[in-house]
């Protein structure tokens, strides 16, 4: 989009689970990166980014020359809320249809001005603000952050999925509020258990970008308008913040070796990925393809960076869809009746997802699986076993 680099959401499935702390520290820390960085407060009915980057909301944005709006600017970053144009206390009473006017004014009515990034702070949940930003919106991709306890992670987990289902390529899962360090005696506590962002990252094959300490000085400088990464950046959870912006601004080089996007037509093999095969070295890291081919219409061919080949039968991809039509989401049962699909069945589109997965659109209809590299990768030896 003119003037806008790459729009990032930034979800979670239950409420109050720190997104919008997350997405304003991720902000800062991105910029800290040198790049240029606008927040969109997708939350109409309580927005909190003006608060936590302590934007006045006592008067309405300016309007520019081109009658565009100007957003606010604070430590360096822009941002447009719905907290300015109705301040703190009125409450955005507003229907649908008015919803999704809102949400394209403040992405494509704002003065946004070149930045690299823009942050999609989306309200809690799988509805309307997120399927309208989804849909109407080239997003680049989506963080979706969690807390470690179960029914956070369930949820979670429903909210990765949607975006999915919109094809919205998954940038990975942030694990807040993960284990309190006593600030006397340096002890651990784990409050809301430990390590169940990094599991369901593994169950889903998507990336695990990092976990942000419980820590009251979060609230505080939230709080106070000054997000912790520039208020104390020594502190282990700003520490966290800023590894998960690297993990996300890597994300964007297509450091998989693989030149990335492509946009396969596998009948006609056109549009292939252009690999680098030779980049391969024994240590390499086992879960990065370096080259796709397509050796004969029914082989998909992967050279990984360790130096590995896998090559995989195209209908047996196809079986091997995990999507939500194909597996059950809950039990993990499979849904997919092998009966049911083509002895012939091919792909007819391979293309990339961010930069950890491809989907596949085949010839019996399907097109909602997604193939994360870490599951193609593992994907042979469990044919083999099949077997
Ligand atoms: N790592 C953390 N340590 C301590 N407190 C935190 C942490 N992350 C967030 N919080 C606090 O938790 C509360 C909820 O955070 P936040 O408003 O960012 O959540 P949210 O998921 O955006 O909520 P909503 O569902 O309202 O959009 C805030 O008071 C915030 O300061």
């Amino acid at each position: 989009m003119p003037g806008i680099g790459r729009i990032l959401a930034v979800a979670s499935g239950k409420g109050g689970v720190g997104k919008s702390t997350v997405t304003t520290n991720l902000a800062l820390a991105l910029a800290g990166q040198g790049l240029s960085v606008g927040i969109v407060d997708a939350d109409l009915y309580g927005p909190s980014i003006p608060g936590m980057l302590g934007v006045p909301t006592n008067e309405p944005p300016r309007i520019g020359p081109d009658d565009k709006v100007i957003p606010a600017e604070a430590h360096g970053v822009k941002v447009i809320s719905m907290g300015m144009l109705t301040g703190d206390d009125k409450p955005a009473i507003l229907r649908g249809p008015m919803v999704a006017k809102y949400l394209r004014m403040f992405i494509t009515e704002v003065a946004w001005g070149g930045v690299d990034v823009l942050l999609l702070d989306l309200p809690p949940g799988t509805g309307d603000v997120q399927l309208t930003l989804a849909q109407a919106f080239p997003l680049s991709g989506a963080v979706i952050v969690t807390t470690p306890q179960d029914v956070s992670l369930k949820i979670a987990r429903r909210g990765l999925r949607m975006m999915e289902q919109v094809k919205v390529p998954i940038l990975g899962i942030v694990e807040n509020m993960s284990g309190f360090t006593c600030p006397s005696c340096g002890t651990v506590t784990h409050i809301f258990h430990q390590g169940g962002g990094e599991r369901i990252a593994g169950d889903l094959g998507v990336p695990f970008l990092g976990a942000v300490p419980l820590d009251p000085s979060v609230v505080d400088c939230g709080d106070a308008g000054k997000p912790l990464v520039v208020a104390q950046p020594e502190a282990p959870a700003a520490e966290a913040y800023r590894a998960v912006a690297t993990a996300i601004a890597g994300s964007a080089t297509g450091d998989a070796g693989l030149e990335l996007p492509f946009d396969w037509n596998w009948a006609e093999n056109t549009g292939a990925p252009r690999g680098h095969p030779e980049a391969a070295r024994p240590d390499g890291p086992a879960e990065v393809p370096l080259a796709m081919e397509r050796p004969d219409a029914r082989t998909l061919a992967v050279t990984w960076a360790d130096g590995a080949e896998t090559r995989h039968d195209v209908r047996d991809l196809r079986l091997a869809c995990r999507c939500a039509q194909c597996v059950d989401e809950m039990s993990g049962r499979a849904l997919l009746d092998p009966a049911s699909v083509p002895l012939d069945v091919a792909p007819t589109r391979v293309w990339s997802l961010g930069n950890y997965a491809i989907g596949i659109a085949f010839s019996d209809g399907h097109q909602s699986g997604i193939y994360p590299f870490t599951t193609l990768r593992r994907l042979e030896a469990a044919e083999a076993e099949d077997v």
